[in-house]
């Protein structure tokens, strides 16, 4: 089994439901087994500011799955929760899944880069990783404790439990 962390985006159609519909469907994944999930947290949209607030979450999952196939899953998911691919970039959407980190595999292709190319920056990725796995190491070498205390807040808040609780 591998390790794996995936990102859980949403600012459309009730996001705190959306996330907690994602989670739910990760923990459905074939192959593989949610083993925990951060906090939901209330973020400012990175990007165009005329845009709802998101909800964000990292999961931490194993699995069998290859890398290709575990962003088929994600993208299934994403589709089922009525995502709409636009242009514009950065735009509102009703669930986003990436995959931040597979195992310590560093990959460059057309369709996946792995660790997520954004990740670094991202407080609304780094926080709630962080909160589920502070003592991980990038494959690049960098204690994620690192990317935390340089990354800047933009008012990050817990909003509420992954469950509902
Ligand atoms: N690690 C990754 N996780 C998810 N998708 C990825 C990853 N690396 C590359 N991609 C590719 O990115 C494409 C576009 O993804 P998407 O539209 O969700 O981008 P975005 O969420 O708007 O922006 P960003 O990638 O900056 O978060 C996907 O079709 C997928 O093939
Ligand atoms: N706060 C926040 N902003 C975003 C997000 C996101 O998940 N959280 N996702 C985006 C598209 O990838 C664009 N902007």
């Amino acid at each position: 089994m591998i390790e794996v962390f995936v990102a859980i985006g949403s600012n459309l159609g009730n996001p705190v439901a959306q996330a907690r519909e994602a989670i739910a469907a990760l923990a459905t994944l074939p192959e593989s087994e949610l083993l925990q999930t951060s906090h939901l947290y209330g973020s400012r949209p990175m990007g165009p500011a005329d845009q709802p607030d998101y909800v964000n979450a990292v999961a931490r999952l194993h699995t069998r799955l290859g890398p290709l196939a575990l962003l088929d899953e994600l993208q299934r998911i994403e589709l089922a929760q009525g995502r709409v691919r636009k242009d514009e970039r950065w735009g509102p959407r009703t669930l986003d899944l990436d995959l931040l980190l597979y195992g310590d595999l560093v990959i460059n292709t057309e369709r996946l880069i792995v660790p997520h190319y954004g990740m670094k920056e991202r407080e609304f990725v780094l926080l709630p990783l962080a909160e589920i796995a502070p003592s991980l190491v990038l494959p690049c070498g960098t204690p994620l404790t690192e990317l935390v205390a340089r990354c800047p807040r933009n008012g990050l808040e817990i909003l509420a439990g992954a469950a509902g609780e």
